[in-house]
């Protein structure tokens, strides 16, 4: 029987949507103002959900405090208040979109975690906007 465990968090980061392979008026046509060369930001929120198997003698599937703890270190410590672009090597050359994050999120965390759990990441970059990974 599985079950899954799940831990939200919370950061708040700048970033700026561009393609250095497009010119300046094409990406400016494509992220309209998240192209805003001086920076933006957002106020992200993040689900973390682990599912396995009950542990029969700790009726854990995992210690919510070992995921905290993880999702502190490996992603809260790296992103918060941080520019994705400038100061987070993951986006050096990747366009830091919320697909592109939830992306490294979830990469970032499954390296952390035993192969047993299924992962997956929800990241709500505005109220309305959030992105999944992966998608089933
Ligand atoms: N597929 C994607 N589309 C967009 C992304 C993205 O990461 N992936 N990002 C953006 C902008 O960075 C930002 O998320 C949109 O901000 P905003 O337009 O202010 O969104 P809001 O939900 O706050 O406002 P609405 O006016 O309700 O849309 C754009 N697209
Ligand atoms: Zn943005």
């Amino acid at each position: 029987m599985k079950v899954t465990v799940s831990r939200t968090a919370h950061f708040n980061a700048a970033h700026r949507l561009h393609n250095p392979n497009l010119s300046d008026e094409l990406n400016k046509k494509i992220f309209g103002k998240c192209n805003n060369p001086y920076y933006h930001g957002h106020n992200y929120n993040l689900t973390v959900k682990v599912t396995g198997e009950i542990d029969e003698v700790t009726g854990y599937v995992i210690d919510m405090k070992i995921l905290r703890d993880i999702i502190q270190k490996h992603v809260l410590d790296k992103f918060d208040h941080k520019n994705l672009n400038e100061e987070v090597e993951e986006f050096s050359s990747l366009n830091p979109t919320a697909e592109n994050i939830c992306v490294v999120i979830w990469q970032l965390l499954r390296n952390q975690l035993e192969e047993k759990f299924d992962l997956k990441v929800i990241l709500y970059e505005t109220e309305r906007n959030f992105v999944e990974y992966p998608s089933i």
